[in-house]
This record gives C-alpha cells, structure tokens and sequence, in this order.
C-alpha cells in the first residue's frame, strides 16, 4: 500500500513521508495515536493511508498555519462521512457545502450575523447531578431561543438529546462505503439507511418552528411583527434571494438543516466543556478557591455573570483556555485538498484527506511547559488567543471553516461556569472522592468523558 501510494504522488520538491497506517487512524483514540506517531517520528507533517484514502496530518503550529492560513483556499474542501447524505441533508449542511459556494456563504453570513445569545437565568440544578446533561440542556435552551424566540419545551429537549446520542454515534460507525467511496451507493452496512429517520425526526422538530413562523408571518411577510432572530432573518432571505430562476437559495430545506447543524455544532461541544472544566476544577480545589474568590469580588451578591462582566474575570477565562487547551472537544480537524498544494516542501495531492491535529499541537512540548498538567495560570500573562491567528492554540479551528459559533459559544461557556460557580458550591460525589475521577477520553465527533460527571451540588448562602 505504501509503495502504491507513493508511486501515486505527482512529481514535488519531496514526496510525503507515509509513516501511519489503519491502525492509527482507526485507533479507538485516534488523536493520540497520531500524535505519538508524529513525535516518534518528528514529523510535524506525515501521510497515513487508510483503504483507498491518504490522509495528511499536521501536528505542529506551522504545519498548521500552512494549512488553515497559506493555502487554506485550496485545503478547506471537505469529505463528509457517507451517514451524512441521509435525508439528503448533506446538500444543504454547511460543515459540507462547497467553501466559498453562494449557499455556504449566505449561511456563513446569517450564522455569525443572528445567531446571538439572549441570556436568562437558568433553572437552578439540585442534589446530585450529571454535569454533562445540565450543561446540554441549559445550552439547547439558550440556542432555542437565540434561533427561535421560543421556550424548549421537554419533549423538544429530549429529542435533540436522542438525536444528537443516536446520529453522532451512527456517523461515528467504521463504515465501508467511507473508505472505498465507489461503493458507497450500495450502503452495505445499512448506515445511511438507517440514519434517515433520525433525520427525518429532527426535520419535524424544525418544521414545527418553521411552520408556526411562517403563519405568523402570514401574508405580511416581512412586514409582519418580528423576532429578529435567526429564523426571521432566514425567512427574509428566502423571500429575497432568487437567483434568477425564481428559486430561492434559501429554501425550507435549508432552513431546517441549517438549524440542525447549528445543534449538532454547538449543544455537544460546549457541554463536554463545561462538563471537562468541572472535572478539572473539583480536583483541583486551590484553582476552584481563586475563580471563586475572583467571582465572589467582581459580582458581589449579583447572581449571575453577564457578558459584560467577562472582560473583569481574567481567571476565569484561563480557566477556560486551559480546559479548551487541555481538553480540546474537537481534536482533529477534517479537510480535504481540491488541488494538489506543496506544504513545507512536501506534496499533498489533490484529493487527500487533511488532518489538522489540534490535540497534538496543544500538548506540543515545544509550546507548552507541563503539556499534560491543567495549569490556567498559562494564560494569565500571555496574549494568547483562540479567534484563529495563534496557531498553537485552535481550539475552534481557523481559516474559511472557523467555528461560526465561537462569538456565542464564547459567551455562553463564560457566562455559564461563571455562574454556576458562583450560585452553587459543587463537590465531587463520595464515589469519585474515594475513587478518583475517571479522566478517560471518548472519541466521537467531540471528545467526551468515557464515564459521565456526577456532582453534588448545593446553593450557596452569600
Ligand atoms: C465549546 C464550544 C465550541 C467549540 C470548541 C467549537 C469548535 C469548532 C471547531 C474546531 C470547528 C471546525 C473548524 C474547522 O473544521 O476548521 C467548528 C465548526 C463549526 N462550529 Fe463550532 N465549536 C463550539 C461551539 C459552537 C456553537 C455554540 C455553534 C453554533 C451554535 C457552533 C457552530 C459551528 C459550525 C456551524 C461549524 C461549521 C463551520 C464550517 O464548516 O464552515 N460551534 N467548531
């Protein structure tokens, strides 16, 4: 395979060192595989062949700044997993359309335009609790809301759970038709099949919404009262957009998996990472003592952090780069090359698959002292970013495939440990004290915790 491979390269200043095979890839934590491999090796840029695939991984800041800045327009092209054209929702997901395609920008545009937090006060957690599910379902509220001007109902709730469970593992299935794309028609495993109903069920909940705005709307259209939110912005353009045909780039379908992607986005990641920064914080009491006594001085007896109060909470937001750092839920970056590019004198040929390993690079020991340990105070006086120009910490990826909710994201996660922090005194249940906490990673589309936080947790007495 290796020797095909490379027989395979066109002609370049050097040909790409194969140095991986299935093994690392399909590791059951692939992130660390890989990243052993690159440091075993030296290799801050390697091939891995995978059946008919070659994936590129870059495990280093420059690799990475080659990839997601110099030649980001050739190398953000995506091979999205076969599950995902279920329900013919890859012709209108962003994480898949064509980069620079007139539908991908209109709802790059309306994403990062509207999809803007309101904030409220969350229902208070009791006892104990699963710091992950508390997460999630604070988050679908506040993202409910921001796209829909509307309350999450419980069953809604629930099924956005169920949905995200079920469809993220199906995506998740080694799947043949993804590595042997030619038979991918066929879908020998079932997997696509069997993924069409999750997203049919998802489409309804959105068609719910969808269907209510738009009686609303009635024949008023834009002129009737507005929510100002996502799904009035979307309807807008639909009705304004035509691209000569008189049809609609954004059209019902593309509402709905818009919105769905928005979801699968945004309820897993940043539940995993408040759930990873909770983790951290109850076993590391002297850390959880400063952020709450720097808490306890910015707000005084106000319960809650709002936006405004993040820019006078330094601690907390090292505490928060060091969980993204430490604890990065998305740890490798998936593109694919649309022509053949040379990165750092080495030849990607055209059609390969890119690895950006974020993971890697930010427990790289050339950038980080004590890579694996959680240390916030790291950040406290450097200038270190995560909006896409310090390529050693890309937490939400950088280029044309940034994370379109990392202004609300950013907000959210501030707002949300901040206050809850600040609300309730947490400690670990007696199991995990007499035990340990279970740091174990799981590999998915986010990396999670294997066995879920349970906490205790009780209101404070300011
Ligand atoms: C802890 C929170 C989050 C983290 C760490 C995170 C991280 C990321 C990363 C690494 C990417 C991939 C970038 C790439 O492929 O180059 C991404 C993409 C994306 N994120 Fe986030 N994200 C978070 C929350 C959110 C939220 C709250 C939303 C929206 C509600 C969101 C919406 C998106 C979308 C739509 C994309 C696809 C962009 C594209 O492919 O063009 N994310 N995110």
């Amino acid at each position: 395979l290796i020797n095909d491979a490379r027989r395979r390269l066109p002609p370049g200043p050097r040909p790409l060192p194969i140095i991986g095979n299935i093994l690392h890839i399909s590791s059951k934590l692939p992130h660390r595989a890989l990243a052993r491999l690159a440091g075993r090796h030296g290799a801050p840029l390697m091939a891995v062949r995978l059946g008919a695939s070659l994936f590129v991984v870059a495990s280093s800041p420059s690799a990475a700044r080659e990839i997601l800045q110099t030649h980001n327009a050739s190398l953000s092209g995506r091979s999205p997993a076969d599950a995902w054209s279920a329900g013919g929702h890859g012709a209108n997901s962003v994480f898949v359309l064509q980069p620079g395609g007139r539908k991908w920008r209109v709802l790059r545009r309306l994403g990062t335009a509207h999809v803007l937090s309101r904030r409220r006060s969350e229902r208070p957690p009791r006892g104990v609790v699963s710091v992950r599910r508390a997460a999630f379902a604070a988050t679908a509220r506040l993202l409910w809301r921001a796209m829909f001007s509307d309350e999450l109902g419980e069953a809604a709730l629930q099924g956005l759970y169920d949905f995200v469970r079920e469809a993220m593992a199906l995506v998740m299935t080694p799947n043949v038709s993804d590595f042997f794309p030619c038979v991918a028609a066929a879908d020998l495993q079932g997997v696509r099949r069997r993924m069409a109903p999750l997203v049919a069920r998802i489409y309804r909940l959105m068609d719910g919404q969808i269907e209510c705005r738009m009686r609303a709307r009635g024949s008023d259209g834009r002129d009737a009262p507005r929510s100002n939110d996502l799904l009035d912005a979307m309807l807008d353009v639909s009705e304004e957009q035509g691209d000569g045909s008189g049809v609609s780039i954004v059209n019902r379908d593309v509402i709905r998996a818009f919105c769905t992607d928005l979801f699968i986005a945004g309820l897993d990641t940043s539940s995993n990472t408040i759930e990873w920064a909770m983790a951290e914080l109850l076993q590391n009491p002297q850390t959880m003592r400063t952020l709450q006594e720097e808490l306890r001085t910015v707000l005084g007896s106000k319960a809650q952090v709002e936006d405004s109060d993040i820019d006078k909470l330094p601690y907390l937001r090292a505490v928060i780069k060091e969980t993204f750092r430490l604890h990065s839920v998305v740890p490798l970056m998936c593109y694919r090359a649309e022509v053949t590019v040379q990165v750092q004198g080495y030849t990607i040929p055209q059609g390969s698959n890119v690895l950006v390993n974020a993971w890697a690079i930010h427990h790289d020991a050339d950038v980080w002292t004590e890579p694996h340990k959680f240390l916030p105070e790291r950040f406290l006086d450097k200038g270190i970013e995560f909006f896409g120009r310090n390529f050693e910490f890309i937490p939400f990826g950088s280029g044309r495939h940034i994370c379109l909710g990392l202004p609300l994201a950013n907000r959210m996660l501030h707002t949300m440990l901040g206050s809850l922090l600040h609300q309730f005194e947490w400690n670990l249940t007696e199991h995990d004290r007499a035990s340990g906490v279970d740091m174990t990673e799981k590999f998915g589309l986010v990396l999670s915790m294997a066995t879920p936080l349970h906490a205790t947790v009780k209101r404070k007495q300011h």
